[in-house]
């Protein structure tokens, strides 16, 4: 199959493969959402983990306690949190680390809370200081200070809540402060899926969007999907698109979405247009490294951030690029990839240190 790794126009904006939600799937998952941990496929540790924790609240007649989900975008924080308020029989609010600046902010949701709801906050790690400080006291206590007035004269109003449970969500919880994280009762991290979880994730979304989809099909999508059930969902609705236009809504097997996931630019293992040109410059331009950050972005016409933030994560999970002192570095996994020889030893580029800036 013919990839092409360079060119000039090498930004996918957006990005077929990337794990952040846009506008289209905001529209569709909210149809895609598993109801309840039954349906709610693979972390069969975390989801065991949480169903005694709701259980056992659930037979005490008690609400559940403070849970912190971690893990990458789109392996579903958000779904499982609304799972647990339907386990519960509880509502939810939802809402997230940015959009509280103020100590105040939180202070007027929280005062709203009904008693046993669940509020679930998004990237947790991203809210402001006094916002966080306000909330040890209610996530232990169920009771805030709302400060009134300023300086000398200040006086902080003691107001009393209603039991409720927080879910929290973060893409890393190293970032949180130990005295927020040490106050959720249970923390579940989250993995990237195995293909074969997203082959069942596939075939139940299938199933929901009336697409026909043979097994083998699924498989293709599922080993595309970088571990991720978002991806694999937005990469099921391109090629039942493709299957629309061009098959006329047949059944999707491995030929059609081999053929559709081509159209797009999404290769055998999930890279798309950028990490490939990212890969095809270390390779071929710099011998296979080690080549300095900023380079490796002006051979590509990149912005540094964009190849260090975007491309890169996944190559170096996917154990195609090492990030080393001297710069980045392909692994032979990587020139197998592209399907090119490495140079020998001593007698090409690679290898040589300090020789492609930094
Ligand atoms: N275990 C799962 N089984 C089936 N579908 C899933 C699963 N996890 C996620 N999904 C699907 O993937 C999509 C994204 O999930 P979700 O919004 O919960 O991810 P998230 O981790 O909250 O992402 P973000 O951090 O970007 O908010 C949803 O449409 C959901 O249906």
């Amino acid at each position: 199959m013919n990839w092409d790794e360079t060119g000039p126009d090498t930004a996918a904006d957006p990005r077929l493969v990337d794990s952040s939600a846009d506008g289209e799937d905001q529209a569709v998952e909210a149809a895609l959402r598993p109801k309840d941990l039954e349906e709610f496929v693979g972390q069969e540790k975390v989801r065991e983990q949480l169903d005694l924790v709701l259980r056992a609240a659930r037979a005490r007649g008690a609400t559940a306690d403070h849970v912190l989900l971690s893990g990458a975008p789109g392996l579903g924080k958000t779904t499982l949190s609304m799972i647990i308020a339907a386990e519960m029989g509880a509502p939810i609010r939802i809402t997230s680390g940015p959009a509280i600046q103020h100590a105040g902010d939180l202070a007027a949701i929280l005062s709203s809370l009904q008693e046993g709801e669940v509020l679930f906050l998004d990237e947790i790690h991203r809210m402001s200081r006094p916002a966080e400080e306000m909330l040890y006291m209610a996530m232990e206590d169920f009771r805030v200070d709302v400060i009134v007035g300023k300086g000398p004269g200040a006086t902080a109003i003691p107001l009393e809540l209603p039991p409720f449970t927080l879910v929290g969500a973060t893409t890393r919880a190293g970032l949180l402060p130990p005295p927020l994280r040490d106050r959720f009762g249970f923390t579940g991290h989250m993995e990237f899926y195995e293909p074969s979880e997203l082959e069942r994730v596939i075939h139940r979304s299938a199933r929901l969007l009336d697409v026909e989809i043979g097994a083998d099909g699924a498989a293709e999508i599922a080993g595309r999907s970088r571990g991720t059930p978002r991806i694999a969902n937005r990469l099921l609705r391109r090629v039942r698109d493709y299957a629309q236009v061009k098959t006329d809504g047949g059944i999707i097997d491995k030929d059609v979405a081999n053929a559709a996931l081509k159209v797009y630019e999404v290769d055998p293992r999930g890279l798309d247009r950028l990490d490939r040109a990212v890969l095809g410059a270390l390779l071929k331009l710099f011998g296979g490294g080690p080549v300095g950050l900023s380079t490796l972005a002006v051979a590509v016409g990149e912005e540094r951030e964009t190849v260090e933030e975007v491309a890169e994560p996944f190559l170096v999970r996917e154990g195609l690029l090492a990030r080393t002192p001297r710069g980045r570095v392909a692994t032979p996994a990587a020139w197998a990839h592209l399907g090119l020889v490495p140079p020998q030893q001593g007698s090409g580029k690679a290898g040589q240190p300090g020789l492609f800036g930094t």
